[in-house]
């Protein structure tokens, strides 16, 4: 039986049964073709969620760029083959196009088309883009398409975006030393960036376009699009698994599918690559243009970076305390690896869940923007390791081996149940959860003034320097979506609009494990209670102290809960936020919640 208020459930029937629904505008789809308002027909794969406008209404779907929030049942036709998932259309048009592509000849330049490899070393398409344009010997030109639909459509944090404008710049000075061009060039509407790739190509006479798979859904539908466009007009695009260590696809559970729990699939992972060292190989940055690239390509040595898009800029302040905070391009990430794998990786295993302690890589925003490879990470870590292997030896290498390896295990996720990159849990019928919408409860999580230190300190650490803690991830997910009952999806979008390391698969798949929603979450009736994550992973308080000067001055134990714990009066002088909610109740009230809606789907 639902659980579910009748005058709620009453205005989701209705919106499924097309009472109340959106207007009739036109929308852009994410391909970018023209959508009406969501179909209320009675085929199940094209009726939205019953909860769609909810999701709309809170910035969950961005109508400008996608559809309604699909059903359950459309999720479900993703797990049994009758909807083609993205990777497999790309695969498709690839094999299709297999033969004409062969016999292509190379123009006069061979294009690599940077996106979220931005570096010159161990970048596999860069290579076989190197190697092809060296065979013909013709030059290699570096390509990258800022494009701010993407940006918007994808949550791209301003401080990420800054990220990878100045490590443009820096691989820009980098390939010029080889004297290979870097064109930068912004496209405004996301669905020119295909033609516009086309002509460019052709403006330079190059038939061979290169590119590494970034595996979310507009960007593997794009793809495939790309393959089919480029076979008619007798042009070639290649592309390359890059990001993961392992591509997606390979590893098989024992009954012949994906996994969908991580210990069982890293052992798998370790398997493989000990089993195919080949791997880890890594490959040469491109070697140098003939020196006429520098004459006949000339205007393209000349290209600046362009300034961040309006809606995405920093304020100058902010601007120069990230760039001190975070330097960018491919040698610091280089640095900071050699220096982590030196210091501190042999007690990451002890470390790496304290947040007071700076123990653990911050190499989280070179993997996102590309400028290290993962597979340069792991060699680094596997080679300090005495064993020389992947698992065994030294514990914090092992550790810090498999966190890595979570990055590749969201990323298969992503790829095969593409419903998550559309908004919907992992477990399609946590989409019928009741969530709360609570305004003043979401601005107090996002401002830090929930009144719950731990919570608060991680939130501020977030906005001030784009980047927080795991252990506080795990710890600020779960408050927001079972001690507030806010909808995940809202904070996993506030999290990308923020986060300098903003990666959709680990991003997505930190929220589902938190929010109990995704693959190999905790299970949801797992709640973390806030006061004992703060007192055995602050024990003294100081990553609080640091980020919540409004407690600097309480001692002891009271700074996990000042106001329970005799701090009251110094915690409201100094004008520290009371609890919005009370943990016991919003327990309760987040057990009951998840259980009914898990229980509607049957
Ligand atoms: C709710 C939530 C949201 C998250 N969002 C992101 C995100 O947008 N981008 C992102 O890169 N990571 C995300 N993570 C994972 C993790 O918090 C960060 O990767 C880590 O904090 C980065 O710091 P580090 O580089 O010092 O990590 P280290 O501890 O040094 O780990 C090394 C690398 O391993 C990978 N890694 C470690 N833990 C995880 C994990 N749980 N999932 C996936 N990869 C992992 C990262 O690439 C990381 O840089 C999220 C986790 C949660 C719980």
């Amino acid at each position: 039986m639902s659980t579910m208020a009748p005058d709620k459930l009453a205005k989701r029937k209705a919106q499924a049964n097309g009472e109340d629904a959106a207007s009739g505008k036109k929308h852009k789809t994410a391909l970018g073709s023209s959508s009406t308002d969501p179909d209320l027909s009675t085929n199940p794969l094209r009726t939205p969620h019953p909860s769609y406008h909810d999701s709309e209404e809170h910035g969950i779907v961005l109508r400008k760029f996608y559809p309604s929030e699909m059903s359950n049942a459309r999720a479900r036709a993703y797990n049994s083959n009758e909807l083609p998932r993205p990777i497999e259309l790309l695969n498709s048009a690839l094999a299709t196009s297999a033969v004409a592509r062969e016999k292509v000849k190379v123009g006069n330049a061979v294009v690599h088309w940077f996106k979220m490899d931005l570096r010159t070393r161990d970048n596999r398409a860069l290579y076989m883009a190197s190697e092809k344009a060296r065979e013909a010997g013709v030059p290699l030109i570096g390509l990258y398409i800022i494009s701010p639909q993407d940006f918007e459509a994808h949550l791209t944090a301003p401080v990420r975006v800054d990220f990878m404008l100045r490590t443009l710049e820096i691989l820009r000075r980098d390939l010029a030393q080889l004297d290979i061009p870097l064109w930068v060039e912004t496209v405004d509407n996301r669905s020119h960036v295909v033609n516009r790739v086309m002509d460019l190509m052709g403006e330079w006479g190059a038939s061979h376009l290169f590119a590494n798979i970034e595996y979310e859904v507009d960007e593997l539908r794009r793809e495939a699009k790309l393959v089919r466009l480029f076979a008619q007009k007798g042009l070639v695009i290649e592309v390359a698994h890059d990001a993961c260590i392992v591509p997606p696809g390979l590893l098989k559970s024992g009954s012949g599918g994906q996994y969908a729990v991580y210990s069982p699939w890293f052992r798998s992972w370790v398997r493989y690559l000990h089993d195919h060292l080949e791997l880890l190989e890594l490959l040469d940055p491109p070697g140098r243009n003939p020196e006429s690239a520098r004459t006949t390509f000339a205007k393209l040595f000349d290209c600046d970076i362009p300034p961040a898009p309006e809606n995405k800029k920093l304020g100058e302040e902010e601007a120069q305390r990230l760039e001190a905070l975070w330097p960018a391009g491919e040698h610091e990430a280089m640095r900071r690896l050699t220096k982590f794998c030196e210091e501190d990786i042999g007690t990451y295993k002890e470390n790496r869940n304290m947040p007071f302690i700076s123990g653990t890589s911050n190499l989280s925003v070179h993997f996102a923007s590309g400028t290290l490879s993962a597979r340069t990470a792991v060699r680094a870590a596997r080679d300090s390791n005495n064993t020389k292997k992947l698992d065994g030896g030294n514990p914090g290498i092992q550790t810090w081996i498999s966190e890595v390896a979570w990055r590749d295990f969201y990323k298969h996720v992503l790829v095969h149940w593409p419903y998550v990159c559309m908004n919907k849990p992992f477990k399609p019928e946590y989409s019928n959860i009741e969530w709360s919408y609570n305004g003043e409860h979401f601005d107090a999580w996002k401002e830090g003034r929930t009144g719950f230190p731990i919570v608060d300190a991680a939130m501020r650490q977030l906005r001030s320097i784009g980047w927080m803690h795991n252990r506080c991830r795990m710890i600020v997910a779960s408050f927001l979506s079972k001690d507030l009952l806010l909808d995940w999806r809202m904070g996993e979008r506030y999290f990308m609009e923020h986060l300098i390391d903003g990666d959709f698969a680990s991003n997505n798949g930190g929220w589902g494990f938190a929010a109990s929603v995704g693959v190999d979450p905790q299970p949801y009736f797992r709640i973390f209670n806030p006061l004992l994550q703060s007192e055995k992973f602050d024990p003294d308080g100081e990553y609080i102290r640091k980020w919540v000067p409004e407690l600097k001055g309480v001692k002891g134990k009271a700074i996990h809960d000042p106001y329970d714990r005799g701090a009251g009066n110094q915690a409201g002088k100094a004008g520290y936020p009371k609890h919005i909610v009370e943990h016991k109740g919003a327990r309760e009230r987040a057990l009951a919640a998840y259980k009914s809606g898990v229980e509607r789907d049957k």
